[in-house]
């Protein structure tokens, strides 16, 4: 299997770490070119959920920065031995037309893009440069935090889900990718193709919304929103709301949604929650894309959400 990562954040570092013993080629992509320097002298650190290190140092991981690549290579030349699947692995912020028209140009035919973000409304930007349309979508219940320029640790196992966008063509939906799923599980992610991903999609939006301001607001790790009465209140506020919004939407959720929510809290119980991270390193967050779009819908819909209007203004004033 011939990958490319898109973003060395905590995501893609974990992923990049694990999968890098099982892949003819893996290609890392960094914002930066002191970080692409760094991970190739250095590899990649890896701390597991057992505090098990493990590094690449030596491994075959190529590093490359985005600008760099960028100029590097144009579609005209096409790569030489395409990429099976390049997964997009930055915040939703990132995922301007000018990256959409990068990994655009990275793609050959046979290319699947695999696009990791939460909360919703990437699908759209990315597939205006869908040309081949094989985009897929994943979410993913992995904790990972990155510690430094090269080291990452696991904070929580999860699960991975698969499957097409809405918008993919009907031959491309039925691909299982078999390989990949295999791959995935070999390298450790529990990963499972799904046929519904709107409703995954809309699932892990409503844990990310209920989860991720909390956490950013009150600066604890996962795990601490359920030792209070007082944010367990908040939580199912939050939730119950977002599912007013999916219910006029007539998405069917999961019944065991807010039992889906305790566990992964459970679960990531030691991360620092993605939107808490941000808060702490000062960086633009993903509360538009997670209760933003929530509340954009909401006035579409003429719905009040005050707990969802109230932890935006919040996350809003800290960024
Ligand atoms: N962390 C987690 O546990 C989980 C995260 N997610 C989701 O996964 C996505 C990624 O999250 P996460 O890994 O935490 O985010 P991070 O912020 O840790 O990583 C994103 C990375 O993208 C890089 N980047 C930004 N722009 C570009 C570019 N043009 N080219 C190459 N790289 C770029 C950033 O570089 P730089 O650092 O230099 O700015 C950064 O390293 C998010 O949507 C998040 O919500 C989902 C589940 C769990
Ligand atoms: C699952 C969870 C809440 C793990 O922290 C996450 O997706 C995030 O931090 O954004």
């Amino acid at each position: 299997m011939r990958m490319m990562i898109v973003g060395a954040g905590s995501l893609g570092l974990l992923f990049a770490a694990k999968l890098s013993a099982f892949c003819e080629k893996l290609t890392v992509i960094t914002r930066t070119k002191e970080q692409a320097d760094l991970l190739a002298q250095d590899g990649i650190m890896l701390r597991g959920t057992t505090e098990r290190i493990r590094t690449t140092r030596g491994g075959f991981i190529e590093f490359s920065h985005y600008q760099d690549d960028k100029d590097s290579l144009t579609r005209a030349t096409g790569p030489v031995q395409p990429y099976d699947y390049i997964f997009l692995m930055v915040k939703q912020p990132a995922i301007t037309k000018e990256l959409a028209q990068y990994i655009d140009s990275r793609r050959s035919e046979i290319t699947y893009l695999v696009s990791f973000q939460n909360g919703i409304g990437h699908e759209d930007v990315l597939s205006e440069d869908d040309r081949e349309n094989k985009l897929l979508l994943a979410v993913t219940t992995e904790g990972a935090r990155r510690e430094s320029q090269t080291e990452v640790s696991h904070t929580g196992h999860g699960i991975t889900y698969l499957g097409a966008s809405k918008r993919t063509d009907p031959v491309h939906k039925k691909t299982t990718h078999f390989l990949l799923v295999n791959l995935l599980e070999e390298a450790g992610f529990r990963t499972k193709m799904s046929k519904n991903m709107e409703v995954r999609i809309w699932s892990k939006l409503i844990i990310n919304a209920v989860i991720n301001p909390l956490t950013a607001i009150l600066r604890v790790k996962n795990g601490e929103l359920l030792e209070s009465t007082w944010t367990k209140e908040l939580m199912l506020d939050l939730y119950r709301e977002a599912c007013f919004v999916a219910e006029a939407k007539e998405i069917k959720l999961p019944d065991e949604l807010w039992q889906n929510i305790v566990s992964v809290c459970k679960a990531t119980s030691r991360n620092h929650s993605s939107m808490l991270q941000d808060i702490e390193q000062s960086r633009t967050t993903e509360i538009d894309r997670i209760n933003g779009s929530l509340l954009q819908m909401a006035e579409e819909l003429n719905l009040d959400l005050p707990a969802h209007r109230t932890v935006y203004r919040l996350v809003k004033a800290l960024e």
